[in-house]
Order: structure tokens, then sequence, then C-alpha cells
């Protein structure tokens, strides 16, 4: 982008009236020209065109081809993402067919038709800026935890502060909504402990049912209870030097949270059935959707509890605040099941990115996880639409996106000046402060009717 917010465009052309020509066409663009291949390399440089149009006969060599190719070399040498687009003769089509296998972008065969050359040149920079959006994407997504995809500040500060976590033997409480990723944390700051090579054990007290919860955290010992055939080792023990996860921990039963408590504090465990002091040396992390201060002030959660598994809480951002992580891991949850399930997709269209950016996502990263698997195996193309995802969002006329609005107001300006001016071309384009090729450029782009009986549609 130029200093005026126009996208610069590079024309290595030596032909000074079709240099002129192209600079009245490409009058949106910031044009650059360079007749040979030095200044060509010297402006590539300087501006970093995305885009270049070149022609293949270049000084010394206008009538061949070689200093034309060696140009398109030198500039996927300094920059492989610079769109190339060579211009030909009518009869040269083989040596356009061998610019783009050389590594060009695309090519057009002279004279210039206007609208051809336009419409390579926009999709020319729609493809570099798509290709550059993927590659700020591919880099974002290494992030310093495991299994963790995000970009979002607030999430990288919670990276940073489960690092310091995860050396120490701190019981730490994740808090957050469901599918925030809690489990993925604990995980992550189990591998980073010294305990990684011991086993990570995750238990969810909301699943175990209240009678079993006791025998399935402590264990039991034969006979402890009908059908209690064999000794059994509980979950606390099978974590023994290692990582014990309790999921849903404000759905722990009353009478259970002081057993827990008594384990917390003296690091103890009897099994069910048993008399015996077992010594267990786990590190605890806790989770919970719940509020466990409300839980407390109403007498469901003990507090002396809380107080012991909230040595250090984190709390979990839900998706819809975070910045820019709606895409970020759509891309990667698409990537990831085109992958599995041998699609060919390549992305979403632009209306499904929408729906993505504008959906609540109340299941969060679960939620989207299951969307966006379901929605790869859907899809018909290379891209998945926003009927794939078959999100229902609700807000969506108020997400109209600026440029929409833009092209809306746009289209609104003109009609009224086509309106107001009876139709006359230059007083319209004087009144929007436009020349006339540009009006007519915007005319074409809307697709305005102009004639007598034009009646503007507001
Ligand atoms: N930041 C992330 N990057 C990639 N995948 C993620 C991320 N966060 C969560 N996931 C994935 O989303 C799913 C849900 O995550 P997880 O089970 O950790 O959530 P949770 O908060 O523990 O959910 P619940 O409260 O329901 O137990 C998992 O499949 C997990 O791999």
């Amino acid at each position: 982008m130029s200093k005026n917010n126009k996208h610069t465009l590079l024309i290595i052309e030596d032909d000074r009236g079709l240099q002129s020509q192209l600079r009245w066409h490409f009058e949106d663009y910031e044009t650059v020209f360079a007749e040979n291949r030095q200044d060509a390399i010297a402006a590539l440089r300087l501006h970093e065109s995305p885009v270049v149009i070149q022609d293949l006969g270049l000084p010394p060599d206008q009538d061949g081809v070689d200093e034309g190719f060696k140009c398109i070399q030198d500039i996927l040498r300094m920059s492989p993402t610079t769109k190339i687009i060579v211009m030909t003769g009518k009869t040269d089509h083989d040596n356009a067919i061998r610019a783009v296998a050389m590594g060009a972008y695309d090519y057009y065969e002279k004279p210039v038709d206007p609208q051809t050359l336009d419409l390579i040149v926009q999709r020319a920079f729609n493809i570099f800026e798509l290709e550059e959006e993927n590659r700020r994407l591919a880099r974002l997504q290494q992030t310093p935890l495991e299994g963790l995809v995000t970009n979002d500040p607030q999430m990288l500060k919670i990276c940073r502060m489960l690092e310091k976590i995860s050396p120490t033997n701190v019981t730490c409480t994740l808090l957050g909504e469901s599918g925030t990723g809690k489990e993925v944390m604990a995980r992550a700051i189990h591998h980073l402990s010294p305990r990684r090579n011991k086993r990570f054990v995750a238990i969810n007290c909301a699943a175990v049912p209240e009678n079993l919860i006791e025998s399935e955290l402590f264990g039991y010992e034969k006979g402890a209870f009908t059908g209690a055939g064999k000794q059994t080792l509980g979950k606390v023990e099978t974590a023994h030097e290692g990582t014990l996860f309790l999921d849903e921990i404000g759905d722990m039963p009353l009478n259970l949270q002081s057993k827990l408590l008594r384990f917390l504090q003296e690091r103890v465990i009897e099994r069910v059935g048993g008399r015996e002091e077992i010594p267990v040396d786990v590190r605890v992390i806790c989770a919970t959707n719940k509020n466990l201060q409300e839980m407390v002030d109403e007498g469901s959660f003990r507090e002396d509890l809380y107080y012991r598994i909230c040595e250090m809480t984190v709390e979990i951002p839900p998706l819809r605040t975070r910045q820019g992580d709606k895409v970020l891991l759509a891309r990667h949850f698409m990537l990831k099941f085109a992958k599995e399930h041998d699609q060919k997709i390549k992305g979403f269209t632009p209306d499904a990115v929408q729906s993505i950016e504008c959906y609540g996502w109340p299941g969060n990263i679960r939620e989207m996880e299951n969307k966006i698997k379901r929605a790869v195996i859907m899809a018909d193309g290379k891209h998945i639409t926003r009927d794939d995802l078959g999100l229902i969002t609700d807000g969506e006329d108020l997400s109209l996106n600026l440029r929409q609005v833009r092209q809306e107001a746009e289209r609104h300006a003109i009609l009224r000046a086509v309106a107001m001016t009876d139709n006359n071309i230059s007083a319209a384009a004087k009144l929007l402060g436009i020349t006339r090729p540009t009006f007519y450029d915007l005319i074409k782009k809307h697709d305005i009717p102009l004639g007598s009986n034009t009646v503007p549609n507001l």
C-alpha cells in the first residue's frame, strides 16, 4: 500500500505510449514504472509492489524475450510472493505459457483490453492478499503451549502465567465456560512440569454418580461393598507422581468435599473399606464452569476447600471475547479435519468467515470443533460456505463489514449525483469530486444504468 492508501502496481514497460495509457487506466492504483530489468528490481525493492505487469520484450532485447525472462527470474528470486502478469504479443502464446511455467502469475495479450486487464490485476491483488493472510495466520499459530491455538492477547498472557505455574506444585483452578479449553490447559501445565513423564489422570466429578465418586477417587479394598471383588486403585493413587485433574470440581458432593480437603492438606488417602493411610504425591489441577465464590456464599461449596484449591486461579475467557481467535481456530480445525477426512478444502468463503465472526459460540471451542468438522464433511467445493456451517446469527445485519458499508454508501452517492444532475456525467462526477473515467468505472462497478428514465434506487 502506498502512503495514500492505494495499492502499488509496478509496470515494467519501455513503450512510453503504452505507459501513459496504463497510467491513465490504472489511476485507482499507485502506478510505478520501470523501463528495464535493473530499474524494475530497484523499483520493486523500493515500493514492494505485490503485483507487477511486465512486458516480455525489454531493452536491450526488445524484439526477443531473454531479458524479459531474466527479469521474471530476478523478481521471483527477490520476492517469490510477487504476482507477475506478463504482457505478450498476439502471436507469442508459447512464451506466455513459458513465463507462467517459470512462476509468473498470469499473462494477457496485447493490445490492451481494459476490462480483461482490470480483472486480471484485481484478482492478482486479491490472491496476494489471501496468501498474505494465510502466511500471517500460519505464523500466529505458533503458540508457547502444546495443543493450544491462540493469538488473543489475554490468552497469550494466560499461557505465560501457566508456564510460570507449571514447574511448581501449587494447586490451581481453571475457571471458564464449558469448552474453553480447560482440560487442554491442564494437560499443557502437566507437560511443562517435571512430572511430564508420569501420568496425567482426569476425573469428571459431574459425570460420576454421587455414590461412586469416593471409590472412583480413592479406590477400594476387596469386599468393601457388594461387588468389590478385588482391591482397586482410585484415580488419586493412579496419578502418583503425576498430575490429577479434577474437572467440574463445583459438582463434587458436599460430603466428599471434606475428604478431598483432608487429602489436599495431608497428602494421604484411605481406600474405601481400608484403614491404612497411603501417602500419595500428586499435583492437583481443578476446573469448573461454576461460580465457586457464589457456591461458597450459598453454602453448597466448602469455604476451606475453596481456599485450598484456589491457591492460584486462572480465568479462561470465552471464545466470543478472544480477539482474532475465531477465524484462527476455524482455520486450524478446517486444516486438521480436511487432512483427517482427505478433503481438498482450501478455506472459507467470505460469508462463511463473516458468520464465524458474528456467531456467539456459546459452546466455545468444542462447539467450533464440531461445527467445522461437520462443515468439512458437508462442503461440496473447495471452500466452506456459510450454509455448510449452518450458524444462526442474530445481529448479522448489524455486522455488515466496513467494505460492504462503503460499497453501499458509494452506490447511494452515485445514484443521488446522477439524479441531481439529470444524467449529466461531467456534472455528476464534479459533484462527487472525481474524474469522468473514475465515475465511469464506478458506474460499471455498481451496474448503474444511465439514461433519461433512470430511477435511482435509493
Ligand atoms: N486453544 C485451543 N486450541 C485448539 N484446540 C482447543 C483449544 N481450546 C480447546 N480446544 C479443543 O476444544 C475441545 C474442548 O476443550 P476442553 O475439553 O479442554 O474444554 P473444557 O473447558 O475442559 O470443557 P468442559 O468444561 O466442558 O470440560 C477439545 O477438543 C480441545 O482439544
